[in-house]
């Protein structure tokens, strides 16, 4: 196997190959323009590398204060908007995607100043929060396969899938493109935004207010070829070998996410045997793939503290296929309540069970909860194709899985409705719930 992290990790955790910029802030000025006040404090790297934003912050921001030598300040996001405070000084250094500000002197330490968004929320940290060893793992070439799939998917919802047969230089290709647009300048990643669903998003995701410590490329897949997306970067010579690299990920993985949606169905013992596996290969299948990255951020790394990279969630669509580079920061809830780590594996595929194949199995399968923690350590680059049914396909209990007098526990709908209802909901509500008799 290829091993193809080190590089492309490096290279996003490697110095900023752009200027670093200190700025000091008045009420004349806003974050992330650059100025001229005074500037003091120790300098933070806590972006990837990139270019000085040059786009215009606006809004509330929260702010966290640590002072040096255990006293602690907190001042709240919501009280403090930034055109009205008197002066904040900071030191700003390449630190285009964060809502992140660190001062840090001998007496304080200034945190967090969010441009334009809500309060990031700060994830307590956990007793237990030890590795989760026994995520199911499912060798694809094993006889028996199907039944451990079934399994995976009724006690957890969630597992992880080697002998996968996606070649690991399609991954890595692929990989090297998503660093290569990430290290571009704000400005360059911009024009391809806001993500409204599709495009660039920047700590925002979704409509409704939720918000992140992740950057993105979010990209509608459906059987129109890529030059139909609206990214204007794909058109920069700069970025030419980023759609072949992406059409080739996307069809190796459909491949790999029908060979599983296969097997469940064999698993489960249902005919015909592309009765799962159909929904997504369809020519009006509505799929997404989403490239996210996380920046890595030292001063994070200090506190010893997570702060929510992709809040806890669960994906609409029927499985997700997601795979990550060799970072940590995935976790998923059990069925007790748990947040259990994922081990991060570069080599191998995570397969998550989406809400639409719940209710395909009356609730057999449950849709599994997870969310990304942000500890800065180092930065994580996550793909994750959402394959999603036709639009106007009905998602109820299949018939071959229903007992005697069973009865569905949902309401009928189409993928049409359910997609629109769940861009309506925030991203940690339960969307089924609206759907449940
Ligand atoms: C807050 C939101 C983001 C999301 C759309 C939504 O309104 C609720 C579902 C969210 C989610 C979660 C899984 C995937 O990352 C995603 C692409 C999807 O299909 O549903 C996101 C949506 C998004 O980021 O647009
Ligand atoms: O980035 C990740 O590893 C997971 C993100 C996720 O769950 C999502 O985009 O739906
Ligand atoms: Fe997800």
């Amino acid at each position: 196997m290829v091993r193809n992290g080190s590089r492309n990790e490096a290279a996003l955790e490697g110095a900023s190959a752009y200027p670093s910029t200190r700025i000091g802030r008045s009420n004349s000025q806003r974050a992330g323009s650059s100025g001229t006040g005074t500037n003091h404090g120790e300098r933070i790297d806590c972006s990837s590398p990139g270019s000085l934003r040059a786009g215009s912050y606006h809004h509330g921001f929260s702010i966290r204060c640590l002072c040096s030598l255990s006293a602690i300040f907190s001042m709240e996001m919501a009280a403090w908007k930034l055109h009205s405070t008197p002066c904040l000084d900071v030191t700003y250094h390449t630190m285009q995607h964060h809502p992140l500000f660190f001062l840090c002197s001998l007496t304080a330490m200034v945190v967090l100043a969010s441009p334009a968004l809500d309060e990031i929320p700060l994830v307590r940290p956990q007793k237990h929060g030890a590795f989760f060893s026994a995520i199911p793992v499912v060798d694809l070439s094993m006889p028996f396969s199907a039944e451990a799939l079934v399994k995976a998917c009724e006690d957890v919802g969630f597992f992880k899938v080697i002998n996968h047969n996606v070649p690991m230089d399609v991954v890595q290709r692929l990989e090297a493109e998503a660093v290569k647009f990430f290290e571009m300048p704000q400005v360059f990643k911009e024009a391809s935004g806001p993500a409204d669903p599709f495009g660039y998003g920047n700590k925002r995701i979704g409509p409704n207010g939720d918000v992140g410590l992740v950057e993105y490329l979010l990209f509608g897949i459906t059987s129109k070829p890529l030059s139909y997306t609206s990214m204007s970067f794909l058109e920069e010579p700069s970025a030419c070998l980023f759609g072949p690299a992406l059409s080739e990920y996307l069809l190796a993985v459909k491949k790999l996410a029908s060979d599983v949606l296969e097997l469940i169905a064999e698993g489960l013992k249902i005919e015909p045997g592309d009765v799962l596996n159909r929904l997504v290969t369809d020519e009006q299948s509505d799929g997404l793939f989403r490239l996210n990255h996380y920046p890595r951020c030292p001063l994070l790394e200090r506190l010893n503290r997570s702060w929510t990279g992709f809040g806890e969630h669960t994906d609409p669509q029927i499985i997700s296929v997601l795979r990550s580079n060799n970072t940590t920061g995935l976790q998923i809830s059990l069925k007790n309540g748990s947040w259990v780590s994922v081990p991060p594996d570069q080599e191998s595929f995570f397969i998550v069970v989406g809400d639409c194949l719940q209710v395909l199995t009356n609730g057999r399968f449950k849709s599994v909860r997870h969310r990304v923690l942000a500890n800065g350590s180092k930065s994580r680059v996550s793909m994750i194709y959402f394959f999603g049914p036709p639009p106007a396909e009905k998602i109820a209990p299949l018939s071959q899985l229903m007992g005697e007098g069973e009865q569905s526990k949902y309401k009928e709908f189409t993928w049409g409705e359910y997609k629109k209802a769940a861009y309506k909901s925030r991203l940690g509500d339960n969307r089924l719930g609206q759907f449940e008799k």
